[in-house]
């Protein structure tokens, strides 16, 4: 039997593995099934640890519910960070992904990472042309990447978006060559906004970290809120900062709901 541990950022809940003392036979299919709600124990994303090497604490592996390995995910990096730093006592801790290292580090009961740079350029997101990521030719939406591709849709009243319907048909967009998160964003304030994410193989979520942070960069490129802002998702609130250097700090909390034994053997391979 292999030990996991539940956890989550705002409710976009996590199932981790820990493979940094032995390596654990998981592939694309049995990450699936260990996040299938109905099958499996249950997830937004699947999570491997694996050895932190040359200045990283640690190796984090993302997959989607579908299988899918992802570059990014905010609310994991700031559960992952915590959790290494429970181990070892340290007050800031990097979490290494395929798309970079990413520093985070303790302020009392919340945790802050340095996402790295938003990628800006149309390749970088990417998309399937040369185009200005600030005004996509779909809705009224704008582009960038956070390791992974997000586009942020900028509506008037969130409430009346019917994102299981568009989240999906956007997601898969020709515009999108490898799919994308999509958030929906309604704008409170300068300081403020409101954000729901449809999440790259993953659905509709109650949280997605770096959805947060796209959007805020977004929003602030369109001149409607300042560098800094609070993302209120379904989950609750993130604070976001898009600092003078292009990179993009997330803050909020961190959270174990339980641990417990699966049977790898037991999933498809
Ligand atoms: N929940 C995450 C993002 C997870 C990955 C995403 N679905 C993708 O495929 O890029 C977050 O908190 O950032």
């Amino acid at each position: 039997m292999t030990s996991f541990r539940k956890m989550h950022g705002l409710g976009n809940d996590f199932v981790v593995l820990d493979a940094r003392r032995a390596a654990l036979p998981i592939t694309p299919a049995r990450a699936a099934a260990i996040a299938d709600r109905r099958r499996g124990i249950g997830c937004d994303q699947f999570i491997l640890l694996e050895p932190g090497t040359d200045g990283a604490d640690v190796f984090m592996r993302i997959r989607n519910p579908d299988g899918s390995e992802a570059g990014a995910c905010g609310n994991a990096t700031r559960c992952i960070a915590s959790l290494v730093a429970g181990e070892t006592g340290a007050d800031r801790v990097v979490v290494r992904t395929i798309s970079g290292d990413l520093p985070v580090e303790r302020l009392g009961e919340v945790w802050r990472a340095d996402m790295g740079p938003a990628r800006l350029g149309w390749q970088d997101v990417p998309l399937a042309r040369a185009m200005d990521t600030l005004h996509l030719p779909l809705e009224d939406a704008a582009a960038c990447s956070m390791g992974n591709p997000h586009a942020t849709v900028f509506v008037p009243d969130l409430d009346a978006i019917p994102v299981g319907t568009l989240g999906p048909r956007l997601e898969h967009d020709p515009l999108f060559p490898q799919r994308a998160n999509i958030g929906f964003v309604q704008v409170l304030n300068p300081e403020h906004i409101r954000l729901t994410v449809w999440e790259r193989g993953a659905g509709l979520t109650l949280a997605c970290g770096s959805g947060a942070c796209a959007a805020l960069v977004n929003a602030a490129r369109r001149g409607l809120t300042g560098r800094a802002a609070t993302v209120t998702l379904p989950g609750g609130d993130l604070h976001i900062e898009w600092r003078a250097d292009g990179h993009v700090l997330m803050t909020g909390p961190v959270a174990t709901a339980f641990t417990g034994t699966i049977d790898l053997d037991a999933l498809p391979l």
